[in-house]
């Protein structure tokens, strides 16, 4: 198991040192894929790159498997940690044939087994027959997949993947996102992914940080994530959904709510009532987006058979169950 403690990691300036990464922990069990899920400059990167031993950290501590990995101080270097690593640019060996390339990180073994141990990988990657053929002849995905059998040809005890798909097309990203997750469940590899994109998290991972400015506001399943997001900003971050004033939906009391899609179910005898801004075909119905009495703004989806003219005034009924409430700003959270 991959265990993060309160870890701080940065860089050092011409002045002082920028912290990137604060106060970071998390736990992931043998055999589980997690996922750091944050815009572009919250510190993804340099916490997979402190774990991979690429960087020190400051504070806190890092273990795999119960064997300290790095703490202040201590930073085991990155070839005695276990840890395989797939990069953004997943730069496979152009001179080098498929087999070659998988067969890289598997120098110590005689060759009967590194034949057997390529063969292997190719089978879990479904690209058996490839063995010979050179990368600038595959396509971006099948690249992507050799680049995942060589990480995985000398049996890491954990997987590090950065943005992993960010070198493909959208339609072979969600392909190869339900793929992969497949292929490391086969493997049994506890593996720990970095995107900035939430879709992918949802696929591939069984645990997912959000992370905003180098800390982790929730760490937790995507189902949870959806229904219970800690905070306003992991409840903007994650699923469709708008966070409107408790009294724009005519609830008592003060605080925030997040209304989800499934929040509001359009009904004649609902008791609230909105005016349709948009309506468009999003198959198998509609998606709305309603005005509220208040003025905020909500989705809605709607049955195929109803289409209600922009303009027009649409009563609602309310899934309480589908609400999630936040405290006024400045008490908690
Ligand atoms: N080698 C470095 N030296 C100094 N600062 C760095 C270095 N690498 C990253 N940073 C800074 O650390 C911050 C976080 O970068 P990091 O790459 O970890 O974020 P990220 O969430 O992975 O973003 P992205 O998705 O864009 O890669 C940024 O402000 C970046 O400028």
């Amino acid at each position: 198991m991959l265990q993060l403690d309160a870890i701080r990691v940065g860089y050092p300036t011409v002045d002082g040192f920028h912290v990137v990464v604060d106060d970071l922990s998390l736990a992931l069990p043998a055999g589980g894929i997690g996922c750091l899920l944050g815009a572009s400059g919250c510190g993804k990167t340099t916490a997979l790159r402190a774990i991979a031993g690429f960087e020190p950290v400051q504070a806190g501590s890092i273990r795999l498997d119960g064997g300290m990995l790095s703490s202040a101080g201590r930073t085991l270097p990155p070839e005695q940690r276990g840890v395989g690593m797939m990069f953004q640019d997943y730069a496979l060996f152009p001179h080098l044939d498929v087999a070659a390339n998988i067969a890289f990180g598997l120098r110590g073994m005689d060759k009967a087994a590194r034949r057997a141990r390529v063969d292997e990988m190719l089978a879990l990657v479904g690209l058996e027959g490839e063995a010979r053929v050179f990368p600038h002849e595959l396509s971006g995905g099948q690249q992507q997949r050799i680049a995942l059998a060589r990480a995985l040809a000398p049996a890491p005890k954990l997987l590090l993947l950065d943005e992993p798909f960010s070198n493909l097309d959208v339609d072979t990203r969600e392909r190869l996102a339900i793929e992969l997750r497949g292929i490391l469940k086969v493997a049994g590899i506890t593996a720990l992914l970095v995107t900035h994109d939430q879709a992918e998290a949802f696929v591939v991972a069984d645990a997912i940080g959000v992370m905003d400015r180098g800390r982790i506001l929730q760490w937790a399943g995507p189902a949870t994530l959806y229904a219970r997001p800690v905070d306003r900003f992991v409840a903007g971050f994650i699923g469709r959904g708008s966070v409107v004033p408790v009294t724009a939906l005519g609830l008592p009391g003060d605080g925030d709510v997040l209304v989800r899609p499934q929040a509001l179910v359009a009904d004649a005898a609902g008791g609230l009532v909105a005016e349709v801004v948009t309506c468009s075909f999003r198959g198998p119905g509609q998606v709305a987006q309603l005005r509220l009495a208040s003025g905020d703004m909500v989705e809605i989806d709607l049955p195929p058979e109803l289409m209600p003219a922009p303009g027009s005034a649409l009563a609602l009924k309310l899934v309480d169950d589908a609400l999630v409430l936040f405290p006024p700003r400045g008490k908690a959270r």
